[in-house]
């Protein structure tokens, strides 16, 4: 189909978008009045990428009556990387770890007192399916040590979290799960399917509300143009029922995920794997930890967690309660150490103990952006000086309820750790699950996990065909 058949196809699709567009994705791509959606209140986390200069901020014309009617408001513009009122980080300069490991104090009385693992971990079969590995021999017992400082009011918070995330998960399939944790776009999308093509003849301007449609679930501009020229191809002024397209966009989704759809491969051969997880504040990465703690123990495998984002106390806490209820190890040191010292030396406690995985969380959100970027770097650099392969995968951890900010982070993550592949939270919570392939479009990063919900078990590894037919409303088709 050519520019010619559809007159006004681009001239609308860019001019209606705001006063001066350029023609790119970001560009186009509204973001009604903040970087996340509009559906998900005020995260504070929305953003970490005001300074990557090629990415253009989000929409924040100035409104000719009222001048400060679109501004991002300060606490939601780079609001994660501004300084908490917290004891500051002591020892952000560069003093790479020596080779003595720290004393470390004993470790506080738990609270509250761990519980059994949930069922979920015992479940087994598709961890196996997707890692393809041979479960190793059962785990060696390493020792849980941690100098956290008592935290009373965030402990019981990041308890709580913990405890939702591990009882939330009620007893349902994935696919259910996904579905469910979906429905905010695949019901937004199917709904304006159903409205665009029930009893009507296929021609531009449908395609064209179509295209709308997925700009507005954050497919961005290029993948909405495709997947309605894939709609309108040899169909113009012919009726086509709402399932038929819901099928052919389908397609198309699947066709731009399945590249990215890799799931994580641990290599037996590196005692410890060391995964690194990074991402802005909120984000979801501690749950994320917990979540694969307990994924990779119910494969039989050791794990250990170090806890890595001194920055705040809540989020430390927050590890040492998911190790307690996942019965891992947790390497903590008190608020403000160093995060590289500690990576360090837990790198090294892992593979005393002969851990198989260690999982590094850090923290999402320093007194500036350039100090958040200098500690990530920093701790890449000292866990190399005990394995230049390390870490053997860097997990970003995004949330999509960002939205097109994703595509940000994902820049200034790269630039200071080796990321390499992606998880994507709190599916859920938003009606723009097309960031996905907006992503995949553009980076082309393997996305290893994508999780619909709080519970253990509401994280998965990313199917590219399952994802495209619970997005667009279609049942589930099994392959042959
Ligand atoms: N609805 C929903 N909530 C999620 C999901 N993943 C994580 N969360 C919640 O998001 C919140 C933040 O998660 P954390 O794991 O604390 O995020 P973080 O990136 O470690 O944040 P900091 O500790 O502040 O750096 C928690 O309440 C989680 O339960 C998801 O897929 N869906």
């Amino acid at each position: 189909m050519s520019d010619d058949e559809k007159p006004g196809w681009f001239g609308r699709l860019f001019g209606r978008k705001g006063p001066e567009p350029k023609p790119s994705e970001e560009a186009v791509v509204p973001e009604p009045t903040s970087p996340a959606s509009e559906s998900e209140g005020v995260p504070d986390f929305a953003t970490g990428a005001d300074d990557v200069s090629h990415v253009p901020p989000p929409v924040s014309e100035p409104s000719p009556e009222d001048p400060d009617k679109n501004r991002i408001p300060d606490e939601i513009e780079g609001a994660d990387l501004q300084p908490e009122p917290q004891p500051p980080v002591e020892d952000v300069a560069f003093e790479e770890p020596q080779e003595e490991t720290q004393e470390l104090a004993p470790e506080p009385e738990p609270e509250p007192a761990p519980e059994p693992l949930p069922a979920a971990a015992e479940k087994r079969g598709w961890w196996s399916r997707v890692t393809g590995g041979e479960a190793p021999p059962a785990e060696p017992t390493a020792p849980a040590e941690a100098d956290i400082q008592p935290v009373d009011a965030a402990a019981a918070l990041a308890s709580d979290a913990v405890q939702g995330a591990v009882e939330g998960s009620e007893k349902r399939g994935w696919w259910s799960r996904l579905t469910g944790g979906l429905k905010r776009t695949s019901s937004a999308l199917s709904d304006r399917v159903t409205g665009l093509f029930t009893k009507r003849k296929l021609d531009a301007t449908t395609l064209e509300d179509l295209e709308d449609a997925l700009i507005q679930a954050d497919f961005g501009v290029e993948t909405a143009t495709r997947m309605a020229e894939a709609v309108g191809k040899g169909r113009y002024e012919k009726g086509i029922s709402p399932d038929e397209v819901r099928a052919i966009l389908a397609s198309e989704i699947e066709r731009a995920l399945e590249p990215v759809a890799v799931p994580i491969t641990l290599d037996p051969a590196k005692k410890p794997y060391v995964i690194l997880t990074v991402g802005v504040n909120g984000a979801g990465k501690t749950t994320t930890i917990g979540k694969l703690a307990l994924k990779f123990k119910a494969e039989g495998r050791s794990v250990m967690l170090a806890a890595g984002d001194t920055f705040r106390a809540a989020a430390i806490e927050q590890l040492r309660v998911w190790g307690e209820r996942t019965n891992v190890p947790v390497i903590s040191r008190a608020q403000g150490s160093d995060a590289a010292g500690l990576a360090f030396d837990a790198f090294k406690e892992a593979r005393e103990a002969g851990t198989d995985v260690l999982l590094i969380d850090t923290a999402g959100r320093l007194q500036n952006k350039a100090g958040l970027m200098a500690e990530l770097e920093k701790i890449v650099r000292v866990i190399r000086k005990l394995d230049a392969e390390a870490p053997h995968a860097t997990l970003l951890v995004l949330d999509a309820t960002v939205g097109q900010n994703a595509l940000s982070q994902v820049e200034l993550f790269s630039q200071a750790a080796p990321v390499s592949g992606l998880v994507m939270t709190k599916l859920d919570g938003t009606a723009r699950g097309g960031i996905l392939v907006a992503l995949a479009a553009k980076f082309g990063l393997p996305v290893h996990f994508i999780g619909v919900g709080e519970g253990v078990e509401d994280l998965e590894p990313f199917a590219a065909r399952d994802f495209a037919r619970a997005i667009t409303g279609l049942p589930r088709e099994e392959r042959a």
